[in-house]
C-alpha cells in the first residue's frame, strides 16, 4: 500500500529576480513499512521535499497524499491536526525547548491530540522507553549528551504513534559512534514499530541502513540499485 504518494509535484522559490525550481514535476511513491533514504547534492530540494510531505509547505502544483489523506489544499488548522496524528519530524539539531524536561519536550505534540492525561502519560513513557531514556525523563536538555538530546527528539517524533516519520539529517551533528546508535534506533523503529521512514542524509553509511536508497539530482530521483549503480526513476514503477 502506498503510504506517501507525490504526483506531478513542482515547487519554486523566488530569490531576488531569479526563480529557482528545485522540484519540477516529480513523482514518488513510498510503500507502507519502507525505510527510504534520500541523498543528493546541496540545494537540490531534499528539505523542500520533506517540508511538502509533512505539509509544512505546499507545492505550486501536483498532489501529495500521506497516510490516506490528500494533504495538498488542506487548511492550516486541518493540516496541524493531521500532522499531529500522522507524522513525526526529526530535525538535524533536535530543537528541544531548553526550559522543558525531556518528558515535557516529548509530551508537547500530544497536547494537540484528544487524549486523557493517563493516556498522554502512557504515550510519553512508551516513547521515552523506545529510545532508552526513561531514566532521563526529568533531565533538561543541557543535562543530556548530544546523542541523548537527539533521542529525545526522536521520542517526540514518535510519541503520537505516527505512520510516517521524516528525518532531515538526523545524524548530521553527531560523532560516528553516536550516529551509529541513532541509526540503529531508527532502523529498530522502522522494523519493530512499523513506522515508514523518509530520511535525508549526506552520510552514505547512514543511507545504507535504509531498505531503499534514493538520490535526488537535478530534479530526478536516482534509485541506488544492486552493485551501487544509479538508475533513473522518473516515476515509480517506471524505471529506465
Ligand atoms: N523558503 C525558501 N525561500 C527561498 N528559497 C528557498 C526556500 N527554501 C528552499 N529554498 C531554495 O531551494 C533550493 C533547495 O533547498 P533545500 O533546502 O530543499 O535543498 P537541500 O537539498 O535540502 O540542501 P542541503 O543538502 O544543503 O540541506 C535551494 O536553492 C534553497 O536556497
Amino acid at each position: 500500500m502506498a503510504l506517501v504518494e507525490l504526483r506531478g509535484v513542482s515547487k519554486s522559490f523566488r530569490k531576488g529576480d531569479e526563480t529557482i525550481t528545485p522540484l519540477d514535476n516529480i513523482d514518488l511513491v513510498i510503500e507502507a513499512g519502507e525505510f527510504v533514504s534520500l541523498m543528493g547534492p546541496s540545494g537540490t530540494g531534499k528539505s523542500t521535499l520533506l517540508n511538502l510531505v509533512s505539509g509544512i509547505d505546499q507545492p505550486d502544483s501536483g498532489t501529495i497524499s500521506v497516510a490516506g489523506t490528500v494533504v495538498t489544499g488542506l487548511s492550516r488548522s486541518k493540516l496541524a491536526d493531521w500532522r499531529a496524528a500522522n507524522l513525526g519530524y526529526i530535525f538535524q539539531t533536535h530543537n528541544l525547548i531548553p526550559v522543558l524536561t525531556a518528558y515535557e519536550n516529548v509530551e508537547l505534540p500530544t497536547l494537540l491530540l484528544k487524549l486523557t492525561s493517563s493516556q498522554r502519560r502512557q504515550r510519553v513513557e512508551l516513547a521515552l522507553e523506545a529510545v532508552g531514556l526513561n531514566d532521563r525523563a526529568d533531565h533538561y536538555p543541557r543535562q543530556l549528551s548530544g546523542g541523548q538530546e537527539q533521542r529525545v527528539g526522536i521520542a517526540r517524533a514518535i510519541v503520537a504513534h505516527p505512520k510516517v516519520v521524516v528525518a532531515d539529517e538526523p545524524t548530521g551533528s553527531l560523532d560516528t559512534e553516536t550516529s551509529e546508535q541513532v541509526q540503529d534506533l531508527l532502523q529498530r523503529l522502522n522494523r519493530e514499530l512499523d513506522i515508514t521512514m523518509l530520511m535525508v542524509t549526506h552520510d552514505s553509511d547512514a543511507a545504507c541502513i535504509a531498505s531503499r536508497q534514493l538520490i535526488l539530482d537535478r530534479g530526478k530521483f536516482l534509485e541506488k540499485g544492486v552493485g551501487g549503480a544509479g538508475m533513473v526513476v522518473d516515476s515509480v514503477g517506471d524505471k529506465r
